[in-house]
């Protein structure tokens, strides 16, 4: 897939890997809305992008992505702004096992309907749709088992769309990113984000034995996974022991 011209959304891009998937995609020529539920960083980093890539075809909107209206006003202002959309980057997350509910919102309810209205506006004229999942996604994290559960999800709720003969049809693509750690605020966590079933100690134990990835290399791996027009259903780990590796897993026997 060539980026020049095409239209992408990031949700949940005010900051941290959001905002790098942006990034990377404005350098290879796409048109890009950034969304975020913080209005103020989501300006700053939007003006932050316009003048270090020297580029007008970067916008931001402000989307709270548990919001419907939102998330169907961000769609529905990009069609107005440049005409189309043809990937769409469902990204927001949080790690907070205490407000678990919350996690769950912003984390699956979230992702499962920005890739509901992405199938709608890419059924047309075909697109890519990547979920950003975890490591936590395919492992599992005793340090935080909500996130953990809402990660499988992604993925569970990603290969399920990718295997439908109507999103095909569509020529429409759909993958995950699985990450491990990686520097951005996320990572900021206080006890307060945990309960007795969760711990930051037990998280931080892996942290420190595992390492933490720049997101420029989580970006490289991105840019990768969204150009492979043949990798329908894909889930990407990316990892500082065994880099990025794209698998397959076993499809249903129908
Ligand atoms: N940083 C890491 O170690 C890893 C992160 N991930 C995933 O990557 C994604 C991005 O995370 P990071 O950039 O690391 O986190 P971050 O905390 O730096 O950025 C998350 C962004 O999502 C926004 N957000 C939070 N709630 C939202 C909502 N309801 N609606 C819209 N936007 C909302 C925040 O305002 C923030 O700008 C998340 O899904 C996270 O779970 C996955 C694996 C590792
Ligand atoms: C808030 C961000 C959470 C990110 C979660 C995460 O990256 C968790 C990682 C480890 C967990 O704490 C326990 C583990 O075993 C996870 C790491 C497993 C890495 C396997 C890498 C395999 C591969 O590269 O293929």
């Amino acid at each position: 897939m060539e980026l020049v011209g095409k239209v992408a959304i990031v949700t949940g891009a005010a900051q941290g890997l959001g905002r790098a998937f942006a990034r990377a995609m404005i350098q290879r020529g796409a048109k890009v809305c950034i969304s975020d539920q913080n209005v103020e960083k989501g300006n700053t980093s939007c003006v932050a992008l316009r003048k270090e890539l020297n580029t007008a075809d970067v916008n931001f909107v402000k989307c709270d992505v548990t919001q419907q209206d939102d998330m169907k006003n961000m769609f529905d202002d990009t069609v107005r702004r440049y005409g189309g959309v043809d990937i769409v980057v469902n990204n927001a997350g949080i790690m907070n096992e205490r407000t678990w509910s919350s996690c769950v919102d912003i984390n699956l309810k979230g992702v499962i309907q920005g890739t509901l209205l992405a199938l709608e506006h890419l059924q047309e004229r075909g697109g890519v749709i990547i979920n950003i999942s975890s490591i936590a996604g395919v492992v599992p994290v005793a340090g935080a088992p909500v996130y953990t559960a809402t990660k499988h999800g992604v993925i569970g709720f990603t290969r399920s769309c990718s295997v439908n003969p109507k999103v095909k049809a569509a020529n429409i693509r759909l993958a995950c990113l699985c990450p491990t750690f990686t520097d951005t605020p996320i990572l900021d966590m206080t006890d307060d984000h945990f309960t007795s079933w969760s711990s930051r100690q037990n998280l931080w134990k892996d942290v420190e034995q595992l390492g933490i990835m720049k997101v420029e290399t989580v970006a490289q791996g991105f840019i990768q996974l969204l150009l492979d027009k043949d990798n329908n259903g894909a889930i990407m780990t990316i990892s500082p022991n065994r880099g990025i590796q794209t698998k397959y897993y076993p499809k249903a026997r129908m």
